[in-house]
């Protein structure tokens, strides 16, 4: 299996529950939401990404032949110290990760010390062995993964209420507020609706206030 890579990087995990964490992020080329083009974004089932996933072209992007391959690089690409109180640790992303991410992948990046996170939408079942799963459904698409580690609604979509998810299997529930040209009315639309209704964790994107990637 050839994976496709458009960029890895070591990083903050800026989102959600383990906001703050160290890791290396990979971020896998393509979605089956969004073609990625931008001419493409108003027919698409997810319009409001604000991710460039295409291509292989970014910082430590490309083909990767095997699985042994792709974890020795996201394993060169960790800068943190080894320390007991805490494991080394790969984001799984894009695009959507669940078009590529296979178990041997998963086997490879343990077997390089890492411990392994998912960033999905939800619509693919995840292979065995990842720890740490975090679905981020999106109105109009198919919804298959409906327990996890971690469920993390864009907020606000139309259509959308966040009770549909509130009984699910999931250990942590956030709120990210859609960012784009209505980020701050979102923002407050956000916190008032935790406010209101407290299973619910506001997530602010924090690498983007501070500047990191
Ligand atoms: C770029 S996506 C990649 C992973 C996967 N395709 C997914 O959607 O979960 C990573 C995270 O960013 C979130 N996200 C994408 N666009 C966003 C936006 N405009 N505002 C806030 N969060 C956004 C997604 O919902 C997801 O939780
Ligand atoms: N710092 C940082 N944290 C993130 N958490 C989820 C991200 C993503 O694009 O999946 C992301 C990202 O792109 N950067
Ligand atoms: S599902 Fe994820 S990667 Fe795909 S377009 Fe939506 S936010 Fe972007
Ligand atoms: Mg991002």
């Amino acid at each position: 299996m050839t994976y496709k890579v458009k960029e890895i990087f070591y990083t903050l995990q800026g989102e959600g529950h383990h906001a703050g964490r160290p890791a290396v992020f990979c971020r896998f080329s393509s979605c089956n939401l969004w073609t990625g083009r931008e001419a493409d974004r108003a027919r698409a089932i997810c319009q409001f990404c604000d991710t460039d996933f295409l291509g292989i072209d970014g910082p430590g992007g490309g083909r990767f032949r095997t699985a042994a391959d792709l974890a020795s690089a996201v394993a060169c690409t960790w800068r943190g110290e080894l320390h007991a109180r805490s494991r080394p640790y790969v984001v799984c992303t894009g695009g959507e990760p669940l078009l590529q991410l296979d178990a041997a992948a998963i086997e490879e990046f343990h077997n390089e010390g890492f411990e392994v996170a998912i960033e999905t939408n939800g619509t693919r079942p995840v292979p065995p062995g990842v720890d740490w799963i975090c679905v981020s459904p999106k109105v109009g698409a198919e919804f298959v993964l409906t327990r996890g580690d971690e469920l993390k609604l864009v907020f606000p979509q139309r259509g959308l209420d966040p009770e549909q998810f509130s009984d699910l299997d999931f250990s942590s529930l956030r709120l990210q507020p859609m960012d784009g040209p209505e980020l701050l009315a979102n923002t407050r639309a956000a916190v008032e609706y935790c406010l209101a209704h407290p299973q619910w964790l506001l997530s602010v994107q924090a690498h983007k206030l501070i500047g990191i990637r």
